[in-house]
C-alpha cells in the first residue's frame, strides 16, 4: 500500500481490457466551459501527470482527450448494489466512467475514473452531472482522510463546467463540475453482485482473478475465492477502524461503494462527528441510522457478507464464513493500532490497550471531548498543555491516565503543526463557510488554505500504520 506519493515515470496500462462486458464505452459531455478550480499536484507525479501544463490538464480532464496508450474511450463500469440494504439491479457507472489507467511506483495498477462527465447508459432519470459543492465537499474529504491516515481515493481534478443544475438538496440553480478521482481500482462489491445475479461464472472467475492479481499482486492459490475474500476483509476492517479514528461518517456504506481493495470513495453526504456519538448520522435521508457513526463496522461487514454471498457458487460456503468471521477480530486490531496511531504511542498488548480506548471513549462522551481534541491534546502519551487539564479530570480520564502510563510514547511533537493551539478538524460548518466564499464571493482561497491546512497536519501525523 502507497500512502505518500512517489513520483514516476507515465506508465499507462488497460488491464481492464481483461474484464469481459465490464463497461459500456461512452462518450463524456460537451461542456460549455472548462475553468480548472483544483488539480492535486502532490498526487499528480505519482502516476507521471505532474508536468502537464494547465491547458493539457483541461484537455484530458474537462474535455476527456484520451491520455497516450490507456483506454481508447471511456468505460462505464457496470455493476449493481444493495442501497440501505435493497438489492438495486439498475445501476452502474451514471454520471461517471473509468477513463484511464496507470501504474504507480509500486507497479500497482491505478484508476483515473470520473463523476459528473455525462449521462451514460446507466443514468437512469439523471442528468449524469456534478455539482461544483458536491466536487469541493469531495476535495475536503479526500484530503481530511489521507491526512488521518484513512486509505482514500484521492481528488485529483476539479474543474467548472459552466450549467446550472437542480438539486432538491442545494438551492437551485446550482454550479456544476466535472471531477476525476485517482484511485486503487474502481472494482466494487456491487460489480461481484452483478455477475453472480446474471449467474454469469466468466465474469465472475475474471473479476476475481483480476482482483488477486492485478490489485493485490498476488497469485490465484488452489482457493482463490477464499483468499480474495480474505484480502477483502483484511483491509474492509482497516478501513472500518480508519473511519472512526478520524471521526468520520460516510454517509452510504452501501455495497456499490465499497472497493474490493478496501479504499474508501465516493463522498456524498458524509461529515465528521465532533463528538464521539454512535448514534451520529451524515445523511439526512438516512431515518434510520443504519449508516450512523457507530454502526460503520457493522454495515462493512454486512456489504462483505454480500460479496461472499456473490463468491458462493465458485466455492464451499465454510471456507468464506471463516473469512467473514475474521472481521470481528481483524477490526479491533485495527483499532488498537490507528487510535494509538493517531495518539502518538506504541500499541500495546491487547489487554491494556482495549480498557484503554474504552476509558478514553468513555471520558470523550461523559466530558464531550472533541475526538479531534483529544487526539490533539494527548499526542505523545501525555498531555500537552497544562491549560487542558481541567477537561481531563472525570473519573473515566484517571483510569485512562493511569492505562496511559504503561504505555510508550511513538511521536515526534516537533512539527509547527503541535504547536497550534486548536487541531485542524471538518465541521459542517466551516464546510459551508468555505462553499459559501466560492458562491457567494467566487472566493477559493478559504478553500486553498484549508487544503494547505489539512496537508501541514497530515505531514505532522506522519505515516498511518499498514493494515494487516
Ligand atoms: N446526477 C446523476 N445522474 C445520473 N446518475 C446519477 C446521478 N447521481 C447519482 N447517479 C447514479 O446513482 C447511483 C448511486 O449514486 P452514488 O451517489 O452512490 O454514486 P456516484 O456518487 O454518482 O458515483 P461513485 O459511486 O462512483 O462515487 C449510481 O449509479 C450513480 O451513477
Amino acid at each position: 500500500m502507497i500512502l505518500r506519493p512517489q513520483p514516476v515515470n507515465y506508465t499507462p496500462a488497460r488491464d481492464i481490457e481483461f474484464l469481459p462486458d465490464i463497461g459500456d464505452p461512452v462518450e463524456a459531455a460537451d461542456f460549455p466551459q472548462t475553468v480548472l478550480r483544483f488539480r492535486n499536484d502532490r498526487w499528480a507525479p505519482s502516476v507521471g501527470l505532474g508536468a502537464l501544463s494547465d491547458a493539457q490538464w483541461i484537455e484530458h480532464f474537462g474535455r476527456f482527450i484520451p491520455l497516450p496508450d490507456t483506454l481508447p474511450r471511456p468505460l462505464a463500469l457496470r455493476y449493481h448494489g444493495h442501497q440501505f440494504r435493497v438489492y438495486n439491479p439498475d445501476i452502474g457507472d451514471g454520471r461517471g466512467f473509468l477513463f484511464a489507467q496507470m501504474r504507480d511506483a509500486a507497479g500497482r495498477l491505478m484508476d483515473l475514473g470520473t463523476k459528473g462527465s455525462g449521462q451514460t447508459p446507466y443514468s437512469r432519470f439523471g442528468d449524469g452531472r456534478l455539482t461544483l459543492k458536491g466536487g469541493v465537499r469531495e476535495i475536503l474529504a479526500t484530503e481530511m482522510l489521507e491526512a488521518l491516515g484513512v486509505h482514500t481515493s484521492k481528488t485529483f481534478s476539479l474543474i467548472e463546467t459552466g450549467e446550472q443544475l437542480e438539486r432538491g438538496d442545494e438551492p437551485s440553480p446550482t454550479r456544476s463540475a466535472v471531477l476525476v478521482r485517482l484511485s486503487h481500482s474502481h472494482i466494487r462489491i456491487g460489480s461481484f453482485q452483478r455477475a453472480a445475479a446474471l449467474g454469469d461464472t466468466e465474469l465472475l472467475i475474471a473479476l476475481r482473478d483480476y482482483a488477486l492479481r492485478r490489485l493485490y499482486g498476488e497469485r490465484p492459490d488452489d482457493d482463490p475465492s477464499v483468499q480474495l475474500l480474505g484480502r477483502v476483509v483484511e483491509r474492509t476492517a482497516d478501513l472500518a477502524a480508519g473511519y472512526m479514528i478520524a471521526g468520520f461518517v460516510h454517509g452510504v456504506l452501501n455495497s456499490d461503494n465499497i472497493n474490493v481493495t478496501g479504499e474508501s470513495f465516493d463522498y456524498g453526504p458524509w461529515r465528521f462527528t465532533p463528538l464521539w456519538a454512535p448514534e451520529f448520522t451524515a445523511a439526512y435521508f438516512d431515518h434510520q441510522g443504519l449508516y450512523a457513526f457507530g454502526r460503520q463496522a457493522e454495515a462493512i461487514h454486512w456489504d462483505v457478507a454480500q460479496l461472499a454471498i456473490s463468491l458462493r457458487s465458485l466455492t464451499e460456503t465454510q471456507g468464506l464464513v471463516d473469512q467473514l468471521e475474521r472481521f470481528p477480530d481483524l477490526y479491533a486490531q485495527a483499532m488498537i493500532r490507528r487510535f494509538c496511531w493517531r495518539l502518538g504511542i506504541v500499541p500495546p498488548e491487547r489487554e491494556l490497550a482495549s480498557p484503554l480506548i474504552e476509558a478514553a471513549v468513555r471520558g470523550m462522551i461523559a466530558d464531550d471531548i472533541p475526538i479531534d481534541r483529544f487526539f490533539f491534546d494527548w499526542r505523545g502519551g501525555a498531555l500537552r498543555e497544562a491549560a487542558a487539564a481541567a477537561c481531563y479530570d472525570g473519573e473515566a480520564w484517571s483510569d485512562f491516565r493511569e492505562q496511559l502510563g504503561t504505555c510508550r510514547p511513538d511521536a515526534d511533537v516537533a512539527h509547527a503543526y503541535w504547536a497550534q493551539s486548536d487541531p485542524c478538524s471538518m465541521y459542517i460548518g466551516e464546510v459551508e463557510a468555505i462553499w459559501s466564499a466560492i458562491a457567494e464571493r467566487d472566493d477559493w482561497e478559504p478553500l486553498n488554505a484549508k487544503v494547505a491546512a489539512i496537508r501541514a497536519m497530515g505531514e505532522a501525523l506522519g505515516d498511518p500504520p499498514a493494515p494487516v
